[in-house]
């Protein structure tokens, strides 16, 4: 199981975060969001230790403004979390990393994934609201079992200190991440660690990592 932090943006609180040693660290390059990483300066990841993948999050954002981020920021992996198509997707795929995001509510058709078989490294299943995430809200993880290929997935929205023993419940064969944010923040964009540490701790021991 592997851990992604997502939504940081400020330089003293991303050095805090990395030295708990998550597999992937995520910055949101979204207007809207209170998490949005304007002020951050170009040099803010560099300290950032190799081994952490660094995840520039995006919502229906162009090509061009990607690729410039991607370079401005040293980001090695992208998360698509708007309606990019599978194609938007493969033009980025063996250049980056790159996780495709859905939100899921009950209604969420699985067989809309096929086409993206191949084209994303990951995919990651968020709560759909309007925001498009860091919403704070889970979904009800029973619909995972509707999901058969075999493109390894995050889980994401609203997992707290409080949810994990049934994040512990889910047994998908392809569930291969967790994906913590608003629920770990003192505010918008700053995690405590405190909190961190403990989540880190309690995955740890239920994942034998
Ligand atoms: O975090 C945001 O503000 C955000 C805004 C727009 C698109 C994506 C965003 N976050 C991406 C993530 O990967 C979050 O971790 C995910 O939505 C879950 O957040 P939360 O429900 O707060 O745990």
């Amino acid at each position: 199981m592997v851990i992604k932090v997502c939504g940081l943006k400020q330089p003293d609180n991303i050095k805090a975060v990395a030295a708990l040693k998550p597999d992937y660290m995520g910055f949101i390059c979204y207007g809207p969001s209170p998490r949005y990483i304007n002020a951050l300066p170009a040099d803010a990841l560099e300290t950032i230790p190799a081994n952490i993948h660094k995840t520039g999050v995006f919502v229906n954002e162009t090509a061009d403004n990607i690729t410039l981020l991607i370079s401005k920021y040293g980001f090695d992996t992208i998360q698509l979390h708007g309606d990019e198509s599978p194609e938007f997707c493969e033009a980025f795929k063996g250049q980056v990393t790159v996780f495709k995001a859905f939100g899921v509510n009950n209604d969420f058709d699985f067989t809309k994934l096929n086409d993206y078989v191949n084209k994303a490294d990951y995919f990651l299943f968020d709560t759909k609201t309007a925001g498009y995430g860091g919403s704070g809200q889970t979904f009800d993880w029973g619909i995972l079992n509707n999901y058969q290929l075999d493109v390894p997935f995050f889980l994401s929205g609203g997992i707290s200190l409080d949810n994990l023993d049934e994040v512990k419940q889910i047994t998908h064969p392809q569930f291969y991440g967790v994906d913590l944010n608003s629920r770990f923040e003192t505010e918008p964009g700053i995690k405590s660690i405190q909190k961190l540490e403990q989540a880190f701790d309690i995955i740890k021991k239920q994942y034998n990592r």
